[in-house]
Parts: C-alpha cells; sequence; structure tokens
C-alpha cells in the first residue's frame, strides 16, 4: 500500500477538482487530485458541449423548416444521421483533448487514479492501492443521472445523456422521461432532426421556470411543436430484443398505454455523487440527500477541514458555478484555516431550447417565499415585437421583478428569441444593483428584440410608480 501525505487532497477531476486543484496549488499547498472515471469533464465528454453541438444541427435543420415562411424554399430536406452524430463526436473529442492537455499539464506526481473514500477524517482510501492523509480535503465529486426504479435492469434500450453522444446514428423513436432542462433540450433537438420524439412529464413542470404566467407561454410554444405529455406517468417498460422498448405510461385520466420506442432516454435529474464516499467517517452532519451542510459563500462543511464543490454540492449544477465553487474550496483548502468568502455571481440559468428558456437573479419562487409576495412584475410578450417577428421567431414571454421603494432590480424568468443574450444583459443588472430606472437610462438600438426587454422594464416602472402613489408597498399584489 502506497502512503501519501498531502496539504490539500481533491476527490474529482472534474471542471470543479481542477479549478479546486489550480488554486490550492497556487496557495503554495502541496495538492493532489483523485479521479475514479475518465479526464476529460462531464461539460465536455457528456454534458454541455455535446449537447449543443446536436442542437447546432437541430438549429441547421429547423431553419430548412423555417425558410419558406419567408417565400425561401431549399428544396428536400435529408439529414444524415451517421454524419450528424460524427461531428458531434468528433468536436466533442476535441473539446475533450483540450481538457485532457490541461490535466496532463498537472505534474504526474499529483495525479492519482482510482475511487476515494474516507476512512477517517484526514485519510482517503484510494483503491487497494494507495492511503492518503490529507490535512484538507475538496470534495468535487460531480452528480449521476437518476435512474427510475421501474426502469432499472429493463434493457440495453434504456438510456441517459451519458449514453446519447456516443450513439453512432440517429434513432428512429426516442421517448423522453422528464421536461426538464436535459429532456427538453435533447427532446427538441433529436425532433428536429426527425427522430420520432414523446416527452412525457409527471407533472406541469418545464425546465428550470417557476412563473405561473412564462410557464404557460412556454407549455403553449413548446406543445405547438413537440408531443408533450404533461401529468403522464411512467408505469413500466419491457425490452423488446432490437426492437427497442414497450413503454407504459398513464395519464392524469388513469388511462394506460403502450408504445413501442427505439429508446427511452432518462431526464429525471441528476443526484450528487456523495454516496460511496464514506462521509460517514467525517463526523460531518449531512443533508437529507447525503450532502454534507456546508456555507455556500466559503464551501466549507460546517467549520471543518472539508469543502465540497460543483455538482457534488448540489447547490447550483451548471458548469460556471462548479468553476466558481471549485476557486472558493481550493483556495480556502489551500490557506485554512483563513477561510474568506469567495464571489457569487447573480444567478443565471439558461436551457437551449429553441426559444431559450432563461432564469436569473432571484426567480419567481423564490420571492414568493415566506408569505405574501411583495414585488412587483412587469411583462411583454414576444407575440408581437418587432424584431422577433420580422424573424419570424416572435414567440414567448418575458416578466421582470423589482422591489417596491427602491426599484432595485430582482430577476427575470422568460421563454423567448435570443434568451440566452437577454438574459446576461438582465444578471449583469442585478449583480450592478441597477434599479429599473437606471436600467431605462440604458442606450436601446432599433429594431432589436432588447425593445421588448425594455416594454417589460417600462410595464415594470409603471407597476412600481402605482404603488408609491396609491398604496403601501406591503399591501400591493404582484403587477398591481
Ligand atoms: C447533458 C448535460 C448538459 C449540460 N449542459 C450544461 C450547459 O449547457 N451549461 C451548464 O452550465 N451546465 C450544463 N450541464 C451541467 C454541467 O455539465 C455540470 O454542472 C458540470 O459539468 C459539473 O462539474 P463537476 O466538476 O461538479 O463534476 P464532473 O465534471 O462530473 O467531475 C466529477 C469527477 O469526479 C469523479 N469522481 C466521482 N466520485 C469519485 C471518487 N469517489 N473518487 C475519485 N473520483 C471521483 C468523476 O469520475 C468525475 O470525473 C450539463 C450537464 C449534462 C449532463
Ligand atoms: N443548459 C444548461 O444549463 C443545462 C443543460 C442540461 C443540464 N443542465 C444541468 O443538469 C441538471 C440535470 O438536468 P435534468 O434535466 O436531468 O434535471 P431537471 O431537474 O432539470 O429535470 C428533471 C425532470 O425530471 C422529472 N422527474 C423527476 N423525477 C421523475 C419521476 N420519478 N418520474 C418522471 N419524471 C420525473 C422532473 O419533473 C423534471 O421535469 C439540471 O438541473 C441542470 O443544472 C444544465
Amino acid at each position: 500500500m502506497n502512503k501519501l501525505h498531502v496539504d490539500v487532497a481533491v476527490i474529482g477531476t472534474g471542471t470543479a477538482g481542477m479549478s479546486a486543484y489550480r488554486a490550492a496549488h497556487a496557495q503554495g499547498a502541496r495538492t493532489v487530485v483523485i479521479e475514479s472515471g475518465h479526464y476529460g469533464t462531464t461539460c465536455a465528454r457528456v454534458g454541455c458541449m455535446p449537447s449543443k453541438l446536436l442542437i447546432a444541427a437541430a438549429d441547421a435543420a429547423h431553419m430548412l423548416d423555417l425558410a419558406p415562411g419567408f417565400g425561401v424554399h431549399p428544396g428536400e430536406k435529408r439529414i444524415d444521421g451517421r454524419a450528424v452524430m460524427e461531428r458531434v463526436r468528433r468536436e466533442r473529442d476535441r473539446f475533450v483533448g483540450f481538457v485532457l492537455e490541461s490535466v496532463e499539464s498537472f505534474p504526474e506526481s499529483d495525479r492519482i487514479r482510482g475511487h476515494a473514500r474516507f476512512t477517517s477524517p484526514h485519510t482517503l482510501q484510494i483503491d487497494e492501492h494507495t492511503e492518503i492523509e490529507a490535512a484538507r480535503i475538496v470534495i468535487a465529486t460531480g452528480s449521476s443521472p437518476v435512474i427510475l426504479p421501474q426502469l432499472k435492469e429493463v434493457g440495453p434500450g434504456i438510456v441517459t445523456s451519458d449514453d446519447v453522444f456516443y450513439w453512432d446514428d440517429l434513432p428512429a423513436s426516442v421517448a423522453v422521461i422528464g421536461s426538464g432542462v436535459i429532456g427538453l433540450e435533447l427532446g427538441q433537438a433529436l425532433s428536429r432532426l426527425g427522430v420520432k420524439v414523446s416527452i412525457f412529464a409527471r407533472g406541469g413542470s418545464v425546465a428550470q421556470l417557476s412563473d405561473p404566467e412564462v410557464l404557460h407561454a412556454a407549455t403553449r410554444t413548446l406543445s405547438a411543436e413537440l408531443d408533450l405529455r404533461f401529468q403522464t406517468e411512467v408505469v413500466r417498460a419491457v425490452q423488446q430484443g432490437e426492437q427497442g422498448v414497450l413503454l407504459t405510461t398513464r395519464d392524469a385520466l388513469g388511462k394506460e398505454t403502450s408504445e413501442q420506442f427505439q429508446y427511452v432516454l432518462l431526464a429525471t435529474g441528476r443526484t450528487p455523487n456523495v454516496h460511496g464516499l464514506g462521509l460517514e467517517e467525517t463526523g460531518l452532519t449531512l443533508m437529507p440527500n447525503g450532502v454534507p451542510e456546508f456555507d455556500s459563500r466559503t464551501m466549507q462543511c460546517g467549520t471543518s477541514h472539508i469543502f465540497i464543490a460543483g455538482d457534488a454540492n448540489n447547490e447550483l449544477p451548471l458548469l460556471a458555478e462548479a468553476a466558481d465553487h471549485g476557486k472558493i474550496a481550493g483556495e480556502n483548502a489551500g490557506r485554512y484555516p483563513d477561510v474568506r468568502p469567495g464571489l457569487r455571481r447573480a444567478m443565471l440559468g439558461i436551457a437551449f431550447t429553441e426559444p431559450n428558456i432563461a432564469t436569473l437573479g432571484k426567480s419567481y419562487r423564490t420571492l414568493c417565499e415566506g408569505g405574501r409576495p411583495k414585488f412587483a412584475i412587469g411583462q411583454v410578450s414576444f407575440e408581437n415585437q418587432g424584431r422577433s417577428r420580422v424573424m419570424l421567431q416572435n414567440k414567448g414571454m418575458l416578466r421582470v421583478y423589482a422591489e417596491y421603494g427602491s426599484c432595485r432590480f430582482l430577476g427575470a424568468e422568460m421563454i423567448g428569441p435570443r434568451g440566452e443574450h437577454i438574459a446576461h444583459l438582465l444578471a449583469w443588472a442585478v449583480q450592478a444593483h441597477m434599479t429599473v430606472p437606471q436600467m431605462l437610462d440604458m442606450p436601446f438600438y432599433h429594431p432589436v428584440i432588447e425593445e421588448g426587454v425594455r416594454t417589460a422594464l417600462r410595464d415594470l416602472a409603471a407597476n412600481l410608480a402605482k404603488a408609491t402613489n396609491h398604496t403601501d408597498a406591503a399591501d400591493s399584489e404582484p403587477g398591481t
């Protein structure tokens, strides 16, 4: 058994782990990273990048569908599934290659291969070959797809996003379970690429939306294009050899339906990789999901020498968050016991559906927490928004929120054209603590989709003014 003594051990070499390694190392700490799977990160290998590559191909196909609306007739559309998947894998491998180069730039002696688990608060056992005594430890173990119990061990037709980007060809049909971010991004992309797709949602949720009006607009917009079956539960699935899977679902009225699909894609959330880590040996207080209690400003677990970063802490399982968490955790582990709060940015979440779905700052749900909501709402529908209509992308809605009295801009939820860019603009305003009048003083060009944002902000300003002129803010309902 090899024995190692280090200042900082980082478990996981994903985005958070690599960021933690660099930050701890920069503090002068003798640091190692431990990896049980492949190097290359979830984001590059099976997450952000390949999913956006698939979506890019779908966008190209969709543009051909839109063209006749402008009087442009591109001829017969032909999708070469093998070529689509070959490009996805080729470009994905290129991105993974850059990550591998980055990991390989860490000295070999700092890279340990194998599964890490705690045997005491300061000791990690790596498979059966190495024991590491570490003064501080960063947990950056990522997350894994949730597999519904009734779909376990059905057969090769049950897949997750970990499998899709290894396909050689596009399948004939896919049942997507879950209407969250992964289900909608992949479901819409596959559908636009000619795959027969049905999306089954046990409730009525759409991606990360919580504002009922935006949710309504999103449901209407996406249902116009996709076979979206809300309030529908999965009952069972049976693998039928190479034919695919016979999936039985039950709708809100209790009616059971059985349909055959080549694949059933599970997109039912991800669970933090904290089980099998031996956390019970650390003495840390665990939350019901198994994640240790931690401070989201410092990533420190309780007052201990252990830090947790990225998807593993389940706070906001997004790439940019993983990188920030890793930096904060690594710096604090490096200079422990001098633990300091790190930079946390305004919340920003974007689902790359088309139209994009975006949430930023405080969500409607968060603002409504703790009783009666006390914030003003402004809104715009993109249906008659000038530039959106010019481009035949006039779908969706934006709702913006602000605090009565101070007029401080708080956040927004939307589905709409160019949502990824509008969301950045608005998230920057949240982080800069701008007020609605200050935002309206900013330049708006013509004709641009941002003029729709201005319409929503003007509506918000009018609603804020009504409250200041006529009522006590506490008496105001949202949107009045
Ligand atoms: C399909 C999909 C699309 C996505 N798209 C986006 C997007 O567009 N934008 C966005 O912001 N986010 C997106 N995400 C989320 C983003 O990919 C993740 O938030 C991010 O990659 C998490 O990074 P991480 O470092 O926490 O985890 P990972 O990159 O998963 O790294 C964790 C590492 O820890 C290792 N490990 C686990 N347990 C152990 C152990 N006991 N011992 C040793 N090593 C261990 C694992 O093998 C893994 O290499 C997407 C995710 C998916 C699945
Ligand atoms: N563009 C992006 O930023 C992006 C893209 C993909 C993934 N991600 C990250 O990955 C995470 C995981 O994505 P996801 O889509 O798997 O999770 P999610 O939490 O967004 O959605 C999960 C969906 O599965 C449904 N579901 C859960 N349990 C179910 C059950 N038992 N039966 C039927 N349906 C069930 C939920 O109702 C929900 O619709 C996201 O939270 C996000 O942080 C981000």
